[in-house]
């Protein structure tokens, strides 16, 4: 049933856990709010221009009643206490899916009031997104954190057309079956239309999971990347599940990269370093699943077998502080900084230490100009839904420089093949390929950036939004 409250609403709405604005407060307090420039923003913001749409999700603020308004988004805030951020947020997504989906890199906690605050939740979002909706509106709900909303919004909005993305690695049916709450999380899921997932691979999981657990009828043919769809029957309605890679906004990428301020910042960026012979770069919210100490332990054998000079090496990694309530992260960041500090402290000198740790959320423009800067991207993850950094670097260099290293453990090493590919797991396997990014001739890195760059302008986060709304409204 439709809350009285309802206004007359939006034929487009976006569920996320997160808005997709910036609060400034100015000195004397007055309070505006900005569109943040994220890639489900961008992604969306063709739709978002072409038709009403509407936005719901938290300020990322506790314990506010903060209403953002910005152009061109209809922002409806979901308010979420302290005590609900701490078990909804940081508990069940962050300490108990998270790592359950990322291959329980590390123990996953099973807390039955985590769950029900979860639960709880997703209602909330639900409802809003449920008053937000105008009659027979397209609602599309984004990733772990609101898995039981597609059943919940169907049960109140019939009408809907209710599409779910996953953002990160589907688990296989070994992993998923530990969660408590397995049933209700499929149960909750199989109210959408089109379930999403960024690899054939995640959508497969999914289906055989389904068939067993649920019993329902589900396809057996292979998922294809944005075809061949697999199917569940749910009591007479069709559930489709599918293959949707997301990207970048490419085009804008590389011509922000390609802007005279961006190549000059580069210029000064290696000058700062002392103009080192090879620049590595990592970029990564600071996440045990995102590998930097696989890199970093990478460089110090490297350095220690003398196959990489520390004296002409230098390895710059952006980490943006991520989830630091939450203990694995604490630890995470305890181990890095101690590998950090004891490489520079072996093999640097006081004036050049071969790594430079920033801890610090980086800005776009900033973060471009390292990309452009960078000899090699070291993107080396024990798991990664897609990791866009890859494509934002790939899409950096239209001067073909750079080369790329990339475990097999992301989304993106399925498109991008070229690059070079590393088991994150094997040291000897990771060193091997940080060398011969670093000491290939420029021809070969020349060829394989050039096929990377093919991949990431062809595919862009366009061809990601339209292809999923598409499959979901049956265009
Ligand atoms: O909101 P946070 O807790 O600060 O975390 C940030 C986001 O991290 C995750 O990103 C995933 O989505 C990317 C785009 O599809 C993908 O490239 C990456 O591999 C994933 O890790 C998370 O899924 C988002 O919900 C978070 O907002
Ligand atoms: C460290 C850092 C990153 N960014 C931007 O954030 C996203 C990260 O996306 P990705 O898919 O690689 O991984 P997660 O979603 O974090 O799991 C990417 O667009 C980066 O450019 C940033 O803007 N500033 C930073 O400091």
């Amino acid at each position: 049933m439709r809350p009285a409250t309802s206004p007359a609403g939006s034929d487009f709405v976006v569920v996320a856990n997160r808005l997709p604005v910036n609060k400034q407060v100015t000195a004397d307090g007055t309070v505006s709010w900005t569109r943040a420039p994220g890639g489900l923003v961008t992604a969306l913001a063709p739709v978002f221009d072409s038709q009403p749409g509407a936005w719901v999700g938290w300020t990322g603020q506790p314990d506010t009643t903060d209403d953002p308004h910005v152009d061109g988004i209809d922002i409806h805030a979901v308010p979420l206490s302290s005590a609900e951020v701490e078990d909804y947020y940081e508990g069940f997504a962050n300490s108990t899916l998270w790592p359950l989906y990322h291959d329980v890199l590390v123990k996953p906690v099973y807390r039955a009031d985590w769950w029900d605050t979860y639960v709880t939740v997703n209602r909330r979002f639900a409802e809003a997104a449920s008053a937000a909706a105008a009659e027979g509106a397209t609602v599309w709900v984004q990733d772990y954190q609101l898995q039981l909303v597609p059943a919940m919004l169907r049960e109140l909005r019939p009408d809907l057309k209710i599409g779910f993305f996953l953002h990160i690695p589907w688990p296989p049916l070994e992993l998923f079956n530990q969660l408590p709450w397995r049933r209700e999380i499929l149960d909750g899921l199989l109210g959408a239309d089109l379930i999403g997932f960024h690899l054939p691979g995640g959508a497969q999981n999914f289906l055989a999971l389904t068939a067993r657990l649920t019993g329902r009828p589900v396809s057996s043919a292979p998922v294809g990347v944005r075809t061949d769809f697999g199917t569940v029957d749910v009591d007479g309605r069709t559930v489709q599940v599918g293959s949707f890679p997301i990207s970048i906004d490419s085009a804008g990428v590389a011509a922000q990269a390609d802007s005279q301020a961006v190549r000059e910042r580069a210029v000064e960026i290696r000058e700062s370093l002392g103009n080192p012979k090879t620049l590595l770069l990592g970029v990564d919210r600071l996440d045990y699943t995102k590998g930097i100490d696989v890199r970093v332990e990478s460089l110090e054998r490297l350095f220690a077998s003398g196959r990489l000079d520390p004296a002409d090496t230098v390895l710059v990694q952006l980490a943006s502080p991520s989830r630091e309530n939450v203990d694995s992260y604490v630890a995470l960041r305890d181990k890095v900084e101690r590998t950090v500090a004891h490489i520079n402290g072996t093999y640097g000198t006081v004036d050049a230490p071969p790594i430079r740790y920033l801890l610090q959320p980086v800005p776009r423009a900033e973060l471009l100009a390292y990309f452009v800067a960078a000899d090699v991207a070291l993107v080396t993850p024990l798991r990664d839904g897609m990791n866009l950094v890859t494509k934002e670097y790939i899409a950096c260099r239209s001067d073909l420089g750079g080369a790329l290293v990339l475990s097999e453990f992301t989304g993106a090493a399925m498109e991008l093949e070229a690059a070079y590919l590393m088991n994150p797991y094997d040291e000897a396997a990771t060193d091997d390929a940080v060398l011969a990014a670093v000491t290939d001739d420029d021809a070969e890195r020349r060829r394989r950036m050039g096929i990377l760059r093919d991949q990431v302008m062809h595919n862009d986060v366009d061809q990601w939004a339209r292809s999923f709304l598409d499959t979901l409204t049956g265009k």
